[in-house]
């Protein structure tokens, strides 16, 4: 049996719509994989009543038809769906990691990136790669086309989950159709003030290009109690505040030292506005891992 561990995702950042997303050392899902001679899904774990095991509705169904690769899949979620934190990526990548290795198909991460994105397509709607790069490849990762170039950055987050569930699907509808030449030029100011970040491990930079005035305020929208939350992690010490994902989840950046306190700060923030959430104090981290019993 093949197991493997893919950890949760934050794609965006703010400024890299469907281009950049971080790996998260905490939550993660774990796929275990026997060979079939037909595919066949278990879920069990965090929000598992709300995840069809219909292989043509699950992630992973159209990673197992991909590479020709019919198992029983067992998914034990760490993950919430439609959280924002790449819950759906983060199966589809770790079967893809775990049927590549059980029918010796030899193809390498960054070529399973893609196969990986046909699985998550099947719920997004889209081809997004930013979800399962980082799922496979671990820290930040820029995905362009079929390129994906990765950095191996250490920026200590804060990923607060409230307890409203918004999918992709829907929050990609709200996403503006077209932008000003002056919303460009500040997006791409912003991202290359993150990149240079993420090279550096400046959380004051990631920060500081997390800042988007295009997709992210859209977004907001359908979180409630956004605005306060982000409010109260910049007064706790965070350095940078977006959606994650197509959200409800909301990323902060931050230095180690501030991390709880803003952790704290952002469960408070949604609980003024009548909001349960948890907060995971996370930071970049690699990308799935696998073992052989
Ligand atoms: N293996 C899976 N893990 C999580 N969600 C899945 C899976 N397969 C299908 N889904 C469906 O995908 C949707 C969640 O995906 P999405 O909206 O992209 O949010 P996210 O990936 O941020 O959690 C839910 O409708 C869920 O039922
Ligand atoms: N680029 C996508 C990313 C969706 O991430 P998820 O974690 O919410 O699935 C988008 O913004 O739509």
């Amino acid at each position: 049996m093949i197991t493997v561990r893919a950890p949760a995702t934050s794609a965006n950042l703010g400024s890299g719509f469907d281009v950049f997303g971080a790996a998260l050392d905490r939550p993660a899902d774990v796929i275990r994989v026997e060979k079939a001679d037909r595919t066949t899904i278990d879920v069990t774990g965090y929000g598992s009543e709300f995840i069809p095991e219909d292989p043509a509705n699950n992630t992973v169904g159209a990673v197992a038809e991909a590479l020709d690769a019919p198992a029983h899949i067992r998914i034990d979620k760490g993950i919430r769906p439609s959280s924002g934190l790449g819950s759906s990526g983060a199966s589809a990548a770790a079967a893809a990691l775990a049927l590549n290795e059980l029918y010796d198909r030899g193809l390498t991460r960054t070529e399973l990136v893609p196969i990986a994105g046909k699985g998550e397509a099947t719920v997004s709607g889209e081809v997004h790669l930013d979800n399962v790069a980082p799922a496979l490849l671990g820290g930040f990762t820029v995905a362009t086309g079929r390129d994906v170039t990765t950095v191996d950055a250490d920026i200590p987050l804060v990923a607060c989950l409230p307890e409203i569930a918004i999918s992709t699907r829907d929050a990609r509808d709200v996403v503006p159709a077209g932008a000003t030449m002056e919303q460009l030029v500040y997006t791409i100011g912003r991202a290359a003030t993150l990149t240079t970040g993420m090279c550096r491990d400046d959380p004051r930079l990631v920060g500081k290009g997390m800042h988007d005035r295009l997709v992210t305020p859209a977004r907001a929208d359908l979180i409630s109690g956004y605005d306060e939350v982000r409010e109260a992690a910049l007064a706790a010490g965070a350095t940078g505040v977006t959606v994650s994902g197509a959200g409800p989840g909301v990323l902060a950046a931050c230095y180690p030292e501030d991390r709880r306190d803003i952790a704290a700060a952002m469960v408070e923030g949604f609980g003024a506005v009548g909001v349960d959430a948890r907060a995971y104090q996370t930071r970049i981290g690699g990308g799935a891992t696998l073992s052989r019993d």
